[in-house]
């Protein structure tokens, strides 16, 4: 039996080589896997022995000969094919051992030029790979260091190598080829600044952590994150207390840091169900933090709290008063952990660059059945200038506030509404099927939380146009004197005479946000 290895990652190689040839399996090898397993007194074949041809072009040919293909592809059951390897003086070979250049490793470095990535680009490995992985029946392929105790057991036995484990192994080859090879295609997309939408749609990403369940209980779920630029999104989060993130967790605490993104100045917003529930900013978190629950005293319980400033001891003990799943924030003191870590269900999280957004050309994708839709993400704010469509002009304060809804409703299930006064959201309505359902619910959260008073002189925004001037007077009838919208109906002009009436000021966005 013959066992060809030829690894990048050389963690264990020696021991399993050992073992092999313990075993009575004869080892061929590559240039630098060959000196590392003779060093540590592994008997080895050099590969240029096999293929007759010495390795050249700075190891850009070493394998890729048909000494070690035929040896590779050809079909043991098969007399033709054996018949020709006895003509061409070929010999089989059984195992393959082989992990590829570290392209990923490569790429992530700081600077790394396009020279450097392309030279960590494995050729003659996956070729390899494949042609075993393709004669699984007859040749047994280990990519995964994890693997080799495995193929150890099974040569003890005596067996051999049984063909289930010949067939799992081989499914890892092109899982893996596959990872790498979408690793290197978006790399050269990213070279390119490519951002167009290719015609076949390929992504990687690797698995974090299974969950207990997905959505609902009877559903299975795993999280998987991006390889590249993750600094500063959840996907790089540490979890510094608590129990193991849920699918529900992931997906809810995602929907407060997009929108917690939004803000340069302290702000904590408050999320349930991937919706704000309260959001506040001030000098500090603690204020911030106050205004946030303030908004919303009912739904933040058992809800998730993110915050772009670190953690303190006021605000933690404030936060403590009652139940949340998660927190997130930048950093922690020390007496904030202590004082959050005496709960034991609460999850605490921390992401260094918190404020890092995502890259203006990641995809945003949606499954649907059968398909998936895929667009870049809503990553702008604004198009450009605002425009100040009736009589009068907001105020200072007001502009202030109009543009805090707005972030907040950007982030909100659509159709929404949010309400805003005093860097504090006072009204959120989201996820209805028609626009005045969201105006009034947002209406009846600052009514019931904060009272009636709390209204007046407010500021309101609405995610898409408004297709009648019902939203502009309920806003108005409840004391809202500022509102901020797209534009773009037919019937804008309704809208724009209601606001006008009402000695109200309005302006339009030109850009839309919905988020279904
Ligand atoms: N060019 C070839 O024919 C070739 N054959 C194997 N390799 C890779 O060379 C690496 C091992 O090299 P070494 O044994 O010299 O340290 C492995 O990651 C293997 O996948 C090759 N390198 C790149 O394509």
């Amino acid at each position: 039996m013959r066992a060809l290895i030829s690894v990048s990652d050389k963690n264990g190689i020696v021991e399993f080589a050992k073992k092999l040839q313990e075993l009575g399996v004869q080892i061929i090898s590559t240039g630098g896997t060959h000196k590392t397993l003779e060093q540590a007194g592994v008997k080895v074949t050099g590969i240029s022995e096999v293929t007759g041809f010495p390795e050249c072009l700075d190891g850009r040919v070493k394998t890729l000969h048909p000494n070690i293909h035929a040896g590779l592809l050809a079909m043991r059951s098969n007399p033709e094919h054996m018949k020709q390897l006895e003509e061409l003086k070929i010999e089989t070979i059984d195992i393959v051992v082989v992990n590829l250049y570290p392209f990923k490793e490569t790429i992530l470095k700081e600077g790394v030029t396009r020279e450097v990535a392309i030279e960590n680009i494995d050729i003659g490995g996956p070729t390899m790979l494949r042609s075993a992985a393709k004669n699984y029946q007859d040749v047994a392929v280990v990519v995964d260091p994890r693997d080799y105790d495995l193929v150890i057991d099974e040569l003890k036995s005596g067996n051999g190598i049984s063909l289930d484990t010949k067939f799992y192994l081989c499914s890892k080859v092109f899982a893996h080829t596959a990872h790498y090879d979408t690793l290197i295609a978006a790399y050269m997309k990213r070279e390119r600044q490519d951002n167009n939408l290719p015609e076949t749609f390929t992504m990687t990403f690797e698995k974090v952590q299974e969950m207990r369940y997905g959505e609902n209980p009877h559903q299975k779920a795993a999280f998987y994150k991006e390889v590249v630029n993750t600094d500063g999104l959840l996907s790089s989060a540490v979890q510094l207390h608590g129990k193991e993130l849920s699918f529900n967790n992931i997906n809810d605490t995602n929907g407060a840091l997009e929108l917690l993104k939004e803000f340069e100045e302290p702000t904590v917003v408050a999320c349930k169900h991937a919706n704000p529930c309260g959001v506040g900013t001030g000098e500090n978190v603690y204020e911030a933090y106050v205004k946030a629950y303030n908004s919303d005293p009912t739904s933040i319980f058992g809800g998730i709290v993110v915050m772009n400033r670190e953690l303190d001891e006021k605000t933690a003990e404030e936060i403590n008063k009652i139940f949340v799943e998660i927190v997130v924030a930048p950093s922690y003191s020390e007496k904030a952990l202590e004082i959050l870590k005496s709960k034991k269900n609460i999850r605490l999280l921390a992401i260094e660059n918190i404020t890092t957004k995502q890259d203006e050309n990641s995809y945003d994708l949606k499954k649907v059945a059968g398909g998936i839709l895929v667009q870049t993400i809503d990553s702008k704010l604004l198009s450009g200038e605002l425009k100040t469509v009736t009589k009068k002009q907001p105020t200072e304060q007001e502009m202030k506030d109009l543009i805090m809804a707005w972030k907040i409703v950007k982030h909100t299930k659509s159709n929404a509404i949010t309400i805003v006064k005093n860097g504090q959201s006072i009204g959120i309505g989201p996820g209805q099927v028609n626009r005045i359902w969201a105006c009034k619910q947002a209406i009846e959260h600052a009514v019931e939380f904060l009272g009636e008073d709390s209204l007046k002189g407010a500021t309101l925004a609405s995610d898409a146009y408004f297709p009648f001037s019902d939203c502009v007077e309920a806003a108005a009838e409840a004391g809202i004197t500022a509102i901020i919208q797209p534009g773009g109906s037919i019937r804008d002009n309704d809208s724009i005479e209601a606001c006008d009436n009402h000695n109200m000021s309005m302006l339009f966005t030109d850009m839309r946000h919905f988020k279904h």
